[in-house]
């Protein structure tokens, strides 16, 4: 599903820098939809949007702004196509403008130019940011894909939980405003979110272990012991090495871990990971950015990022991670420089805030956990766990793989 933006009808303070932050995360197009504001402040706003991302502006008023903006996009209301010559839509396709426009009745679809690019459609189910504004197509609506062969957009309603249904109903995108607008401070945010649920998920393991080095035992040692027990989701953590030194590692963990088909995730060298095309890559908040690595790194290689607040969890889900680890659980020696504790406590209102805000992504608990901590953690929600000393210090780090397991499922 294509995801459209509309924008709240009145201005909000520091639009244009949301706005601009939406197009840095992915957005492909925006509706400008300002019914009564001024050309002066529409155009003071048009200022403020980077101008490379201009051309992914639809204007639904002052189109006579479009040309000085490099806006190529022009919507027309109901009311604004209907009172307009049918031989303006063929006069503007042929000076380079994507058209768009909007409908309320599906069988409007029959007739319309098809000059238009694409046409939004609704509602398709209660709005969220109109009061009264409710459904106009039933719950098992089909677009029928002869009367306009153009893309027609589900507008009104669209969430997080009804973009499966309106992609089944026929529908190529879906244009968001209340979902986006409820709460201006976390547009950005929602925006990722729903973007990341139009992309498919890649496998997260519930286990990670994550591989340590002592006096008795390299990481080498440690990931063998780890394989043997059972764990098939494992992470090369080797601190204050230079990434020269890691490479080697990460090679002989490589043919370790293929050895088992089991997944190897590197931790804090993304270049490492893409040179030894490993299945994943594991960030810190002081590390490289989510973003970067993603661009260096490409987008078959999973990316997870640590989190140990609200803001931190906010952040990773805004930058795109796969899965989170957040973090710590309780006191660990395994790490330097810890955060402070979160405990039970602090994930249950973590995992509280997430629901609360409709955001879904793969939590996983670390620092300090134990087989017995899993049924607590895993009562607040958390997706799975992270462990060291748990298996490398375990007596019989099989039977222990075995509790562990039988606590995730
Ligand atoms: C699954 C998982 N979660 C968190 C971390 C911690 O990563 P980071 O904050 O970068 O700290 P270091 O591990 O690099 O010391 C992790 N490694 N894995
Ligand atoms: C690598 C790591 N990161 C943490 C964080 O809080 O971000 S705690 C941690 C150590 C995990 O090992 P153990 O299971 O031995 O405590
Ligand atoms: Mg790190």
């Amino acid at each position: 599903m294509e995801l459209i933006v509309i924008t709240h009808p009145e201005m909000l303070p520091g639009e244009a820098g949301i706005i601009n932050q939406l197009f840095q995360s992915g957005l492909a197009r925006l509706h400008l939809r300002k019914p009564d504001v001024p050309k002066e402040v529409v155009q003071d706003l048009l200022e403020n949007i980077t101008p490379a991302f201009r051309n992914r502006i639809a204007l639904h008023q002052h189109h006579e702004l479009a040309d000085a903006f490099g806006i190529t996009g022009l919507h027309f209301t109901e009311r604004a196509r209907l009172d307009v010559a049918p031989e303006t839509w063929s006069a503007l396709k042929s000076r380079a403008y994507t058209l768009s426009t909007s409908l309320h009745d599906p069988a409007q679809l029959e007739t319309l130019s098809h000059d238009f690019d694409y046409a939004f459609l609704g509602p398709v189910f209660d709005s969220i940011s109109k009061v009264g504004y409710a459904a106009k197509l039933p719950s098992d609506f089909k677009l029928n894909p002869f009367t306009f062969p153009n893309k027609v957009i589900a507008l009104g309603g669209m969430d997080a939980e009804n973009l499966g249904l309106a992609s089944q109903m026929g529908f190529a995108g879906a244009a968001l405003l209340g979902a986006i607008w409820q709460n201006p401070e976390q547009a950005v945010t929602r925006f990722a979110h729903l973007k990341s649920l139009q992309v498919e998920r890649p496998f997260v393991d519930r286990l990670h272990f994550i591989s340590n080095e002592t006096p008795d035992m390299s990481h080498i040692d440690s990931i063998r012991l780890a394989l043997e027990a059972g764990c098939r989701w494992i992470q090369l953590r080797v601190k204050h090495r230079p990434e020269a030194e890691v490479l080697p590692i990460a090679w002989e963990a490589t043919r370790l871990c293929d050895a088992y088909g089991a997944r190897l995730i590197i931790n804090d060298f993304p270049r490492v990971a893409l040179a030894v095309q490993a299945y994943g890559l594991h960030l810190g908040l002081t590390d490289m950015p989510v973003p970067e690595a993603r661009a260096l790194v490409g987008n078959k290689i999973v990316v997870g990022g640590t989190a140990n607040s609200w803001e931190d969890i906010e952040l990773r889900i805004r930058e795109g991670a796969d899965y989170i680890g957040l973090g710590p659980f309780r006191f660990t020696s395994t790490k330097e420089n810890l955060s402070p504790i979160l405990g039970v406590e602090g994930y249950a209102a973590l995992m509280q805030k997430m629901a609360d805000a409709g955001f879904s992504k793969p939590i996983i608990a670390i620092g300090g956990v134990t087989p017995a901590d899993i049924p607590i953690i895993r009562s607040t929600g958390i997706y799975g766990v992270a462990m060291s000393a748990a298996l490398t210090g375990a007596t019989d780090p099989a039977e222990t793989f075995y509790e562990i397991q039988q606590a995730l499922c």
